[in-house]
C-alpha cells in the first residue's frame, strides 16, 4: 500500500459485494480498506473484515458506526440497499467525502435525495460499475439511434441469481435508458415492464423488459433489436463480481479530486 493510498470505507461489508470489495481494495496499491460497516445488530459487527472476506485478518474490525468512519476517511463504497444508501449519502455529504453507490432498486424519490446529498458529496452512482456493461450502453444507444423505432422493436432481457431482490435490474434500466436516449424518448413514458394474460399486440416504439431469476448467475444482460426477418443482439455476461468492485474503486480514485456533484460511470470511464 502506498503512503497516499485512498482511505476507503466499505459499507455492507459482509454482503456478496462487500466481501468482493474488501478483497479487491486489498489488492490495489492506491487504495486501503480503512473501515468496514454493517448495520446495528448485525452478527458480523466485531469480526475482522479481511477474515470474513477470506483474506485472513487485516486489522479492520466491522463496526456499526458509519459517521465515525466517514469523517476520518476519503471515500465510501456502497453496495447495500436503497434506504441504507440514502442514509449513507447524507453522512457522506456531512463528511464531504466521495460516495460510490452501486445499490440498485432506488425509486425516483430516493434518487432526488441522493442528488441533494451530491451538493456536498462527490457521488458516483451507476446500476453497473463494469467497463463492459458501460460500453454495452454506448453500443445500445448507437444501435437504437441507427435502427429507429418504425421497423425495430427493443427488448431488454436479464438474468440474475435467486437472492436478487429488485427487478428489472439496475443494469437493465441503464440499458433501457441508453436505448431511449438513442431514440430521443423518455424511458419512463415508453417502457413495458410486465406482460401477462391477453396483452394485445406490442405497442409500437416501446422498450420491453423481461426478468429471469435463478441459481448463482452473477448478471447476464441482452438488448435485442428485433426487425422484420432479422435480429441484432448485444450481450454482456458477468462471470466474476470483481468486475464491479474494480470499477467502484476506479470511480472512487477518479472522484478523489473532483468537485461535489452527481457523476456516472460514463464520466469515470470517459465514455460520456
Ligand atoms: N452497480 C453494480 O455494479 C452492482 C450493484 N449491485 C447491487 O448492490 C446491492 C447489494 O448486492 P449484494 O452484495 O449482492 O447484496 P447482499 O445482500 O449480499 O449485501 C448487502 C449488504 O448490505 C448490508 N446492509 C443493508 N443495509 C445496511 C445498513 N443500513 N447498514 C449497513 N449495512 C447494510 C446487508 O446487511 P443485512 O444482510 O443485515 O441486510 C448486506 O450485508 C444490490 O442493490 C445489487 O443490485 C450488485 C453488484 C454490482
Ligand atoms: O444484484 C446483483 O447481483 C447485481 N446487480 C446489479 C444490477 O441490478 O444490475 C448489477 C449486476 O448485474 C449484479
Amino acid at each position: 500500500m502506498s503512503g497516499n493510498a485512498m482511505k476507503l470505507v466499505v459499507v455492507g461489508a459482509a454482503g456478496r459485494m462487500g466481501q468482493t470489495l474488501i478483497r479487491t481494495i486489498h489488492a490495489i496499491e492506491g487504495a486501503e480498506v480503512f473501515a468496514a460497516i454493517e448495520r446495528e445488530g448485525s452478527p458480523f459487527v466485531g469480526r475482522d473484515a479481511g477474515e470474513l472476506a477470506g483474506l485472513g485478518p487485516i486489522g479492520v474490525k466491522i463496526t456499526d458506526k458509519p459517521l465515525e468512519a466517514f469523517v476520518a476517511a476519503e471515500g465510501v463504497l456502497d453496495f447495500t440497499a436503497p434506504a441504507a444508501s440514502i442514509e449513507f449519502s447524507g453522512l457522506a455529504a456531512q463528511a464531504r467525502i466521495v460516495h460510490v453507490i452501486g445499490t440498485t432498486g432506488c425509486s425516483a424519490a430516493d434518487d432526488e435525495k441522493i442528488k441533494a446529498a451530491a451538493r456536498h458529496a462527490r457521488i458516483v452512482k451507476s446500476g453497473n460499475m463494469s467497463l463492459g456493461v458501460n460500453l454495452l450502453g454506448v453500443l445500445t444507444e448507437t444501435a437504437a439511434r441507427a435502427l429507429g423505432p418504425d421497423n425495430w422493436d427493443i427488448e431488454v432481457l436479464e438474468m440474475h441469481h435467486k437472492h436478487k431482490v429488485d427487478a428489472p435490474s439496475g443494469t437493465a434500466l441503464l440499458l433501457g435508458n441508453a436505448a431511449a436516449k438513442g431514440r430521443g424518448i423518455s424511458l419512463a413514458e415508453n417502457s413495458v415492464r410486465v406482460r401477462d394474460g391477453h396483452t394485445g399486440p406490442r405497442p409500437a416504439g416501446t422498450i420491453g423488459f423481461a426478468t429471469l431469476r435463478g441459481g448463482s448467475v452473477i448478471g447476464d444482460h441482452s438488448v435485442m433489436l428485433a426487425g422484420e426477418g432479422e435480429m441484432v443482439t448485444l450481450s454482456h455476461s458477468a462471470t466474476d463480481r470483481s468486475i464491479f468492485a474494480r470499477g467502484a474503486v476506479q470511480a472512487a480514485l477518479w472522484a478523489r479530486d473532483k468537485k461535489p456533484g452527481l457523476y456516472s460511470m460514463l464520466d469515470v470511464l470517459g465514455l460520456n
